[in-house]
């Protein structure tokens, strides 16, 4: 089998020379100058600074060359996508299709395998998710993900494995992409709680609170609750909310801290707030950490006015 990775962003580029490994790999970006760097340069500066592409990387601007691989890895921002996959729909109707992207489209309130199937009947839709950062992967530092796909995968799981990255197989895609949507958004909540000198005690009782509201979520959507319980939902809410590489909890510590941040830089979590908003309205769910964060992103309420709500909340059964 062969494998192209569309997107190269970090963590396009990470899964490219994770993937070389086991054989050629191409990496497709979007921009051809980025391309021409990349293949100049053997790296890619901007986004995954300080890792060398391995020779069975080819990096190209050309669709075509890309879409010659069986097994295409869509790693490219959310909200990105939907326009991707009509843009190509013909040209990836026979394909294996994997997400590795993580939040829900602003438009339709879909995750990734539900714009895959809309979008291209014909392809087999899966997703590759949990907690990983596109430094930890590119490195070769031990990794587990979730890969989860409708139909039984073994022989998709085997080839999206390495000695470095172990990959749990499901057939629960809804829980698998939901867990990595929704942790971007309480990872925002965990680093306003720090960037605001709130305390490692409120950080675990944020994270935990956003657990049960995560399964709620994933629970009324049709997930189970033993993907939520693993790598792809609990495994990477810990990943995002404790640590500093993550980009959704740097966010959250500027707004928390009142410091600045690069709008340039990809943090999921924001739309997906938003579209998780619409989608517990739609279906009556409650989710008040969730509905501070989105507010707190659109500057609608300050740090301790949020605060104060959540802990003024009827008291209750756990
Ligand atoms: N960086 C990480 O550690 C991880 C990222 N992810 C997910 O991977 C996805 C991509 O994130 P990163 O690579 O980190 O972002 P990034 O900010 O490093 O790069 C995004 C890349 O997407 C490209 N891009 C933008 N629009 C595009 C389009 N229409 N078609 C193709 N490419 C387009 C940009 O040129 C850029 O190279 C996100 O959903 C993120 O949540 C998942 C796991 C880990
Ligand atoms: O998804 C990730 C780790 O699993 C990366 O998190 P950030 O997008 O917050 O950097």
């Amino acid at each position: 089998m062969s494998i192209a990775v569309l997107g190269a962003g970090a963590f396009g580029t990470a899964l490219a020379v994770s993937y070389a490994q086991k054989g050629p790999v191409t990496l497709w970006a979007r921009d051809p100058d980025q391309a021409d760097a990349m293949r100049q340069t053997r790296e890619n500066t901007r986004r995954l600074p300080g890792v060398k592409l391995p020779e069975n990387v080819s990096v190209t601007a050309e669709t075509a060359t890309a879409f010659t691989a069986e097994t295409l890895l869509l790693a490219m921002p959310m909200q990105q996508m939907a326009g991707f996959l009509k843009a190509h729909a013909a040209t990836l109707s026979a394909k294996t299709l994997v997400s590795c992207s993580k939040g829900i489209d602003l438009a339709t309130g879909q995750g990734p395998t539900g714009l895959i199937r809309s979008l291209v009947p014909g392809s087999r839709a899966a997703v590759l998710t949990g907690p990983s950062f596109a430094a930890d992967i590119a490195r070769g530092l031990p990794t587990a993900l979730t890969l989860a796909c409708a139909d039984h995968s073994e022989a998709l799981q085997a080839e999206l494995s390495t000695p470095t990255l172990r990959l749990y197989r499901t057939t629960d895609t809804t829980g698998a992409e939901l867990g990595g949507a929704l942790k971007n958004v309480y990872a925002i909540a965990a680093g306003t709680v720090i960037g605001a000198g709130l305390g490692d005690s409120a950080r675990a009782a944020l994270m935990t609170r956003s657990f049960a509201e995560m399964l709620r979520v994933a629970l009324a959507l049709g997930a189970r609750a033993e993907t939520l319980s693993g790598l792809s939902g609990f495994g990477d809410l810990v990943l995002t909310c404790t640590s500093e590489q993550s980009r959704n909890f740097r966010l959250g510590h500027a707004l928390g801290s009142g410091a600045g941040f690069d709008p340039s830089i990809t943090v999921e979590g924001v739309a997906t707030a938003e579209a998780l908003n619409a989608l517990a309205k739609k279906h009556q769910i409650e989710i008040p950490v969730a509905a501070m964060v989105t507010a707190l992103t659109q500057q609608k309420i300050s740090v301790s006015e949020a605060m104060k709500i959540l802990l003024a909340r009827p008291l209750k059964e756990e």
